[in-house]
């Protein structure tokens, strides 16, 4: 892959549920240790912009390419590298916080993971509920533990919907230094977002939807 070559290159992408248009010639570059927000009223089609590069929702046109590649969700590289959180996760009920994130390290060839989870429990804030089954967490903390996920495992692009949802102020605070600290790291990240704040620290530049009449 050349130097120049974006992480996630969106090109002329359009989706449209039925017959009813909601993305029309979106085309955007996003390179590595970069980070795009998609901004935009309610309806606007930023999920589904990001369903269409996770797999989610079928693009009626256009091109989504990873890496220089187009993107195929089931391809090995595309799970390795793509770390994702659009909706709630549905969590295992008989598996605690920490375990959940053990799991998924070692689901992604991690064998020693423990290290890595108390740091990130820690990191979270859920260290003290760290043995405590997903049902039991307040819904910010689940909302923490969702986050985690897609830090405890390898990721070359991170593409998040809201992810300041249901997060107190010191989270989005913790939320946008952790993003900025993935960038530096290399990552490149995609979020969809309603929370200036969070845009403002994190984001390298900021593409607008506006829904299609
Ligand atoms: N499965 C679906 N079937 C039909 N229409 C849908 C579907 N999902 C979303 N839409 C419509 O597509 C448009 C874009 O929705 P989308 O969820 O992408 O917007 P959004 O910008 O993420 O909104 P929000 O800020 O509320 O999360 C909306 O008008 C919505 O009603």
């Amino acid at each position: 892959m050349s130097k120049a070559t974006p992480r996630l290159a969106i090109k002329d992408l359009q989706h449209k549920y039925g017959d009813r248009p909601v993305i029309e010639g979106l085309t955007f570059t996003l390179r590595a240790g970069q980070a795009i927000a998609l901004v935009g009223p309610n309806g606007a089609g930023k999920t589904t912009v990001l369903k269409c590069i996770v797999g989610g929702a079928e693009p009626a046109a256009g091109e989504i390419l990873l890496d220089g590649t187009p993107i195929d969700e089931r391809a090995e590289a595309v799970r390795r590298d793509v770390a994702t959180l659009l909706d709630d996760l549905d969590f295992f009920p008989d598996l605690t916080a920490a375990e959940h994130l053990d799991l998924l390290a070692r689901a992604h060839g991690n064998a020693t993971p423990e290290d890595l989870v108390d740091t990130l429990l820690d990191d979270i804030g859920l260290l003290a509920a760290a043995d405590q089954l997903p049902g039991s967490l307040s819904s910010g903390q689940r909302r923490r533990l969702a986050l985690a996920t897609t830090l405890v495992r390898p990721r070359k692009l991170l593409v998040l919907d809201e992810p300041e949802a249901r997060l107190d102020v010191d989270g989005v605070k913790w939320l946008a230094e952790r993003l900025i600290q993935e960038k530096k790291s290399g990552t490149a990240i995609l979020f969809a977002s309603h929370e200036p704040s969070l845009v403002e620290a994190v984001a390298d530049s900021i593409v607008t939807l506006t829904p299609l009449p």
